[in-house]
């Protein structure tokens, strides 16, 4: 059968954990068939990030027409963008882009700066669904966000700006709060004692989008993929690769 057509729109990293090299793993481990737009190129590893170049924006757009031309789209992801002329391409062609999940971007699990607030602000209005890491949320809502209770905060106000869902993440603690069609849900996962955890924000939201595309309603999707996640870093947990925080196993299964 031919497989969901699934699109990321996203940065590469070098280091493979990260990024469209994710987003592209994820979507291949959960049955969907990946197409990709770069809109940057980062030099990192699992120890930080050492160059990004900002791929020009007329490329961005070739790419994206030429998938948009040729492929029946069912989901689309979008990760680093690193440059607000990327966000009001992708509001420009928006309503030929199903099931929109937008991790905003900001910092790597490294530390290391990816893009700046102002370059995701114009997707932030969109009736999307929303995947900020506790940190990318603050940064958007412009306070500190601790407890379950604060992130559940955030993620209403955001939804008051315009996003369709918003799942703020709580990394480690594995407990995430999703906030659509005027209810809260918070997601108690198993947390996974391991150190390699690059990418899992990701290939979280990467794995919403396929679960969106196989027709998934919004709780169940974002449950899925937290199950997928789950299962990824557990089965990542003893590799050794890189002297960093290392990727995930995205073909546990
Ligand atoms: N150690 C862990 N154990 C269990 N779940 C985890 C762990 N770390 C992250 N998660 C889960 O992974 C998903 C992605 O969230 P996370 O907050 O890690 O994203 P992120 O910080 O944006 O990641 P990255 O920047 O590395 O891509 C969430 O569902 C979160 O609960
Ligand atoms: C290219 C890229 N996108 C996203 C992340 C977030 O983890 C990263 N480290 N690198």
């Amino acid at each position: 059968m031919t497989p969901p057509v699934v699109l990321t729109i996203a940065g590469s990293d070098s280091g493979g954990g990260a990024g469209i090299q994710a987003d592209l793993k994820t979507f291949a481990a959960l049955g969907a068939f990946g197409v990709s737009v770069i809109t940057a190129v980062t030099a990192q590893n699992t120890l930080g990030v050492t160059a990004i170049h900002p791929i020009p924006i007329d490329v961005v757009a070739a790419q994206l027409d030429a998938v948009l031309d040729d492929f029946p789209l069912a989901a689309v992801k979008v990760g680093m963008i690193g440059d607000p002329a990327v966000a009001e391409l992708i509001l420009d062609r928006a309503d030929r882009l199903p099931n929109l999940v937008v991790d905003p971007v900001l910092v790597a699990t490294s530390g290391a700066r990816l893009a700046e607030t102002a370059s995701v602000a114009p997707l932030v209005a969109y009736p999307c669904l929303l995947t900020p890491n506790r940190h990318e949320a603050a940064a958007l809502v412009g306070r500190v966000i601790e407890t379950a209770e604060e992130m559940a905060v955030a993620a209403d106000e955001l939804v008051g700006r315009g996003a369709r869902a918003v799942v703020v993440t709580g990394s480690e603690g594995a407990v995430d709060v999703l906030r659509f069609d005027g209810t809260t849900e918070v997601l108690r996962g198993e947390p996974v004692r391991t150190e390699n955890n690059h990418g899992s924000g990701c290939t979280f939201s990467s794995a919403i989008a396929v679960r969106l595309a196989a027709g998934d309603p919004v709780p169940t999707a974002v449950r899925n993929a937290k199950s997928y996640v789950t299962a990824a870093l557990l089965g990542g947990r003893d590799w050794r690769l890189g002297d960093g925080p290392g990727p995930l196993d995205h073909f546990v299964f």
